[in-house]
C-alpha cells in the first residue's frame, strides 16, 4: 500500500526534528522556554470558550492539496487584517516542504499581533512542544492519526506545564475516542479526508454527539463562505478554523465580517 500525505510529512517531520535536535539540545531549548517567564494561563482555549462561534484564521502559503495558494504571502499584513476583522485566533502553518512555513514567519507575526496563536506543525516528537513554546505559541496541533492515546495524554500533560493548549484533531469516531481519553479539551474534526482530499462537512456533523459538551468543538478545513459556516453553526461546532477561503480573499476584513455574521 502507498504511503499517505500525512505519513509522508511525518516521515520528512521526523528527520527535520532530529536535525533541530542535533543542533539545539533540549535542555538548551527547555531552558530558553523557562526565559519566557511563568505560565501565563490559556489564551488559545479562553479565546474559544466565548459563547458565540469563535473563528480561528490561518495563515498558510501552500497546501500539499492545493500547491502555492498566495505565491506573494505578505503574512504580517494578512494576520494584522485577521486581527482588524476580528479574529480570536491566528493559526500560523510552521511547516517548511509542503506549507512553506517557517517559524521566523510565526515569530514576526507574533510580534505584530496580539492574538493568541496556533503553531501548525506536524507534531511526532516531544521537543516540538518546547519549540512551539520558545517562539511564542499559546497553542499546538496534535493529530491523532499521528500518535495514539498515550502519547496524546503524556503531550498533554507537558502543554498543561508549558502553559500551551493543544487542538486535537480526529477524522473519524475512533480518533474521536482517543482524542476524549486522553483529556482533550479542544477538539478538531478534520473535514477534509487527508487520504484524497475530498471534503465533507457531513463528517463534522456525524461525529459532533460523540464529543462531550464541556469539549470546544472545531470544524476544521473546506470553509469557503458565510453558508458553510451557517451549517456548521448548525451542527454545534464551537469554531471554525478557515484557510484557504480567507487566504484567496482580496478583502479578508469583508469576508471575515461575513462569515461572523452568519454565525450569529
Ligand atoms: O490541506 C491540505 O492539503 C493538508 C494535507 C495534509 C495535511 C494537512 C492538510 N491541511 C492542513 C489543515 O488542517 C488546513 O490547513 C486547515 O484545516 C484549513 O483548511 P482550509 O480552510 O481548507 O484551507
Amino acid at each position: 500500500m502507498s504511503e499517505t500525505i500525512l505519513e509522508t510529512i511525518a516521515a520528512h517531520t521526523r528527520r527535520r526534528v532530529a536535525a533541530e535536535q542535533a543542533e539545539l539540545p533540549l535542555a538548551a531549548l527547555a531552558h530558553m522556554c523557562e526565559l519566557r517567564g511563568p505560565v501565563q494561563g490559556h489564551r488559545f482555549l479562553e479565546a474559544l470558550r466565548k459563547p458565540a462561534m469563535s473563528f480561528i484564521c490561518e495563515v498558510k502559503k501552500a497546501s500539499p492539496s492545493k500547491g502555492v495558494i498566495d505565491p506573494d504571502f505578505p503574512y504580517l499584513e494578512i494576520a494584522r487584517d485577521y486581527e482588524k476583522a476580528g479574529a480570536d485566533c491566528i493559526s500560523c502553518l510552521t511547516e517548511p516542504r509542503w506549507f512553506l512555513g517557517s517559524d521566523q514567519i510565526f515569530q514576526e507575526i507574533r510580534r505584530s499581533v496580539s492574538l493568541p496563536m496556533l503553531r501548525k506543525d506536524f507534531i511526532i516528537e516531544e521537543y516540538q512542544l518546547y519549540q512551539a513554546k520558545a517562539i511564542g505559541a499559546d497553542g499546538v496541533l496534535l493529530i491523532c492519526a499521528l500518535l495514539d492515546t498515550r502519547t496524546i495524554a503524556r503531550y498533554l500533560e507537558r502543554c498543561g506545564m508549558l502553559g500551551l493548549t493543544a487542538l486535537v484533531e480526529a477524522h473519524n469516531a475512533e480518533e474521536i475516542g482517543s482524542a476524549v481519553s486522553a483529556g482533550a479539551e479542544i477538539i478538531g474534526v478534520n473535514n477534509r479526508n487527508l487520504k484524497d482530499f475530498t471534503v465533507d462537512f457531513a463528517n463534522a456533523a456525524r461525529l459532533r454527539d460523540l464529543i462531550p459538551p464541556e469539549v470546544v468543538y472545531v470544524a476544521e478545513s473546506g470553509v469557503t463562505g458565510p453558508e458553510d459556516v451557517a451549517s456548521l453553526l448548525a451542527i454545534g461546532a464551537d469554531a471554525v478554523l478557515i484557510g484557504e477561503a480567507l487566504m484567496r480573499s482580496p478583502d479578508k476584513e469583508s469576508m471575515l465580517a461575513a462569515m461572523k455574521e452568519a454565525a450569529k
